[in-house]
């Protein structure tokens, strides 16, 4: 069996035996109280919403469509625990098309976990000049290992200080694509 195939039978495993912690529906009703905040904080600034590979994608394409209000889309990949389920350097894989010389930027991604992966993408916005960077998370693992000072402005849900994978989060790059979070089972 070619690695690839073996990983995704023990993806499938991972599922089998993993612990709900929210379905779609609840995802779906803390992404509708985020895009509420952003639009009440920032219906009428013309943000850059930036989505952050790869994680971030179900999370960005979800609260896009509940913002009625004149905004661009962009995208960074930033990411340090490649098909892993532990994080090393942050690795710069592409980086935004638009000039954000005094754009008002809003980060969104997955999980907040170490705080890693956040704080080099919000130095990035600083020294590329935006006038603001608001981030948003799905989720936030709730332990005391975040780096001092970096934080989400919105959170869709908090997790607990477990692996939890799906709505774009990875087990060692599978299950992304599950429209539910999971922790994986102890
Ligand atoms: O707070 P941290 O401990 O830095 O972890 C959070 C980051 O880790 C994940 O990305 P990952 O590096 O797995 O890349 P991916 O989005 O391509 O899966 C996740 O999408 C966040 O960007
Ligand atoms: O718990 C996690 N799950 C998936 N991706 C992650 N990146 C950081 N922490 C996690």
């Amino acid at each position: 069996m070619s690695n690839f195939e073996s990983l995704a039978v023990e993806a499938q495993n991972i599922l089998d035996s993993a612990d709900l912690l929210y379905n779609h529906q609840q995802i779906d009703a803390a992404l509708d109280e985020v895009a509420d905040q952003l639009t009440a904080a920032l219906g009428e600034q013309t943000p850059v919403l930036m989505c952050v590979m790869n994680g971030g994608l179900m999370t960005f394409s979800t609260l896009v469509s509940k913002l009625h209000f004149p905004l661009q889309m962009d995208y960074i990949h930033a990411t340090r625990y490649r098909d892993s389920t532990e994080g090393k350097e942050v690795k710069w894989l592409a980086e935004p098309r638009y000039d954000l010389k005094g754009r008002h930027v809003v980060i969104v991604d997955d999980i907040l976990d170490e705080g890693v992966t956040l704080e080099a993408i919000i130095q990035y916005c600083k020294e590329a000049g935006a006038e603001s960077v608001s981030t948003v998370m799905l989720v936030h693992k709730q332990h005391d290992r975040c780096i001092t000072g970096v934080k989400a402005d919105y959170v869709g849900l908090n997790v607990p200080d477990r692996y939890v994978f799906g709505f774009g989060m990875d087990y060692k790059g599978f299950l992304r694509n599950i429209p539910a979070i999971y922790a994986v089972s102890d």
